[in-house]
């Protein structure tokens, strides 16, 4: 599918979608406990592999309504019957992954063209290291995956600079081991937020899981020289159930739309404060000079129209937002640097060349480096740009279709389904003029 998007002016309220990493985590801790419920989850196409990978370890899934009740494999994964098809999600290979090492026999997990592409190498190490079989059938530490044989846990060593999704399915998978696992970061921590999260989903089931060093800042992760999960515990939430928060992520390309395009407030709501790290959309809008206020108890952001400047801003702990703030970047008076992106570059696509090709495209002067995108700001041209299979990509790009000249055609604009499948129906409804083809 093609996405025609015409400059427009946006406007009204409009709820974000459930988390995609809160979800994943609930899925699979529900599959660790005896069951769940999990509470206005987020239905997608990445989600949805995390429940086939629930199901292949003896689980069950079944939508009513709004929510997913999950019946568990109560911390004992049986050896899948067939291969686990995790599809375009790194969080399902990776968190799943984990859950292979205590099968009995052996787990075959694959993905589509992009996952198979991404690094697992350092995972199937940190599991050889506990004394499970993980091996990479092409030798190359990508999927498929042959894992397996089970392990009493114990301590493994791995870096942290590749992707933090290694050490939460380590975590959630070690709390049911016999001794635990600890696990020693050989270099610093990316995206640590996230394993904040993971620790929030594992200690609403039960789950106590410790961060070894650490910075002592809100980010309990930062800094981390280590974590640790004491083996024999059971997955438990209180009222066996888990109600998941809204995502910041997507958020993020509302509230970039309403900064660049409103014409009366936008308002985003299910905004309540959690773990995410890409929260600090909130904050790199404000200091960017957008109108924009949170209301944390009520959970709802507000935001306005009106001129932005370049800035400078570190993505180590919040890659999922560079694109966001390229296209923000893009339409900013003068420079925007956005550097620490070098694992940007290990997701669905390379985020960071794909931005820097897609908004030449539209006419931007952009920069690239290894570890950093240096975006100028000034006019945008309406053009084809391509969607590279990543729905991060669709959603900035289409962002920045609401401020060029002419029209922008988003070729490929389906992949939205992986993280926000109402993605257009939400933008129309908040004025965006647009036609699918
Ligand atoms: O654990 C998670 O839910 C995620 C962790 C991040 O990946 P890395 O840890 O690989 O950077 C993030 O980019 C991804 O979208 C979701
Ligand atoms: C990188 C992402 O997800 P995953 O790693 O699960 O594919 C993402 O949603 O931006």
């Amino acid at each position: 599918m093609d996405v025609r998007i015409s400059p427009s002016r946006v406007g009204g309220t409009a709820r974000a979608p459930p988390s995609k990493s809160y979800t994943h985590r609930a899925i699979l801790a529900a599959g660790y406990a005896d069951g769940a419920t999990v509470r206005n989850p987020l239905f997608s196409a990445d989600t949805a592999a995390t429940a086939r990978a629930v199901e292949s370890y003896g689980g069950r899934t079944e939508r009513v309504g709004d929510d997913l009740e999950v019946t568990g494999f109560d911390g004992d994964p049986g050896t899948p019957a067939d291969v686990i098809d995790c599809a375009n999600s790194g969080t399902t290979m990776r968190l799943t992954t984990a859950t292979a090492g205590l099968v009995e026999g052996l787990a075959v997990l694959t993905g589509d063209s992009s996952l198979r592409s991404r690094p697992q190498g350092p995972l199937l190490d940190a599991l050889e290291g506990l004394g499970v079989r993980a091996e990479s059938t092409r030798g190359n530490g990508q999927a498929p995956l042959v894992v397996g044989g089970g392990t009493e846990g114990g301590t493994t060593a791995i870096r942290g600079d590749v992707s933090s999704q290694y050490i939460t399915g380590l975590l959630m998978a070690g709390a049911v081991t016999d001794r635990g696992i600890e696990i020693e970061l050989t270099t610093e921590l990316k995206s640590a937020p996230y394993v904040d999260i993971t620790l929030e989903v594992l200690e609403a089931f039960g789950v106590e899981a410790s961060v070894v060093g650490g910075d002592d800042t809100a980010v309990r992760s930062a800094g981390a020289e280590g974590f640790a999960v004491d083996g024999a515990q059971q997955y438990d939430p209180a009222d066996e159930e888990y109600r998941v928060p809204g995502d910041f992520s997507s958020m993020s390309y509302l509230l970039a739309a309403g900064a660049l395009a409103a014409d009366r407030e936008l308002v985003v709501a299910g905004a309540r404060p959690s773990a995410q790290g890409d929260a600090a959309i909130v904050s790199i809008l404000e200091s960017m000079g957008a109108n924009i206020e949170w209301d944390r108890e009520a959970g709802r952001i507000a935001v306005g129209r009106a001129p932005l400047s370049g800035i400078e801003v570190g993505v180590a702990d919040t890659p999922d937002l560079l694109p966001t703030i390229a296209v923000l970047g893009a339409a900013a008076e003068g420079r925007t640097r956005i550097t620490d992106c070098a694992h940007v570059r290990l997701k669905e696509t390379d985020r960071v060349a794909a931005m820097a090709s897609e908004l030449r495209k539209m006419g931007v002067d952009i920069e690239e480096q290894e570890d950093e995108l240096r975006v100028h700001g000034g006019d945008l041209e309406g053009a084809t740009v391509a969607g590279h299979d990543d729905h991060r990509i669709i959603m900035a790009l289409s962002v920045a279709a609401l401020l060029a000249e002419g029209e922008t055609t988003i070729e490929g604009a389906e992949d939205v389904d992986v993280s926000f499948p109402s993605f257009f129906e939400v933008f129309s409804d908040l004025g965006v003029e647009l036609e699918r083809r």
